[in-house]
């Protein structure tokens, strides 16, 4: 007789499975090459024609029913995307997105069942303070993912880290340099973490949240 796994066909995804471990470990898995040069240079492009639309707004506080804009707290714009009417590179950022959660549904049945995406462009000088994801009084906020479009020479030395804070405050912060292709996934509602200032040039970044209802 068959083996229930084989029964329901199931194929174990080695990437899928060192995040899953990553998150259950540490709370965060960082992962390089997720996505492919090409398909960051389709990306990047696209939230670049829309900036240049100007189509982003000032990156608020609080949720819909408070839109507060602080400048000393973050300086991002953003861009939210509508995923009933992608571009060909927002297509392709979907259904690899969805084939993790789809697995992560099937293999940790976290229920996720809504997500949210926006593009996010940090101008030079600007910066987003210390904070929760899930301050806005909204706890359907699961898992964090953040995507970085920089262009493949984004030196070092031009800022912008991702720094995470362990809960266990005996382990050093994670400091994440934004490496195109790279994608950070964490505990929306565990780990508290700060984009750094940019010193150089603009920083691009797709980041979202899956939700659980
Ligand atoms: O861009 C990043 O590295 C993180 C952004 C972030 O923390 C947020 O938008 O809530
Ligand atoms: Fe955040």
């Amino acid at each position: 007789m068959a083996e229930l796994f084989d029964q329901l066909e199931f194929v174990e995804d080695p990437l899928f499975e060192t995040i899953i471990n990553d998150l259950l470990q540490q709370n965060y898995s960082v992962i390089d090459n997720f996505f492919s040069e090409d398909e960051i240079l389709l990306l990047r492009d696209t939230l670049l024609e829309k900036y240049r639309e100007d189509c982003f707004k000032k990156a608020a506080i609080g949720n819909k029913f408070d839109q507060q804009i602080s400048e000393q707290v973050r300086g991002d714009f953003v861009f939210w995307i509508d995923e009933a009417s992608t571009s060909e590179a927002e297509e392709l950022f979907f259904r690899k997105i969805n084939a993790m959660v789809n697995y992560l549904n099937q293999t940790c049945f976290l229920g996720i069942l809504h997500k949210e995406f926006h593009y996010a462009v940090y101008p030079k000088g600007t910066y987003y303070k210390r904070h929760l994801d899930t301050f806005q009084n909204d706890d359907r906020r699961k898992l964090s993912l953040v995507c970085y479009l920089n262009d493949l020479g984004w030196k070092k030395e031009n800022g912008g880290e991702l720094v995470i804070y362990p809960n266990d405050s005996s382990v050093e912060p994670l400091v994440i340099h934004p490496l195109p292709g790279r994608v950070v996934v964490f505990e929306s509602q565990i780990l508290e973490h700060e984009v750094k200032q940019v010193l150089d040039s603009e920083r691009y970044s797709i980041t979202g949240w899956l939700k659980t209802r």
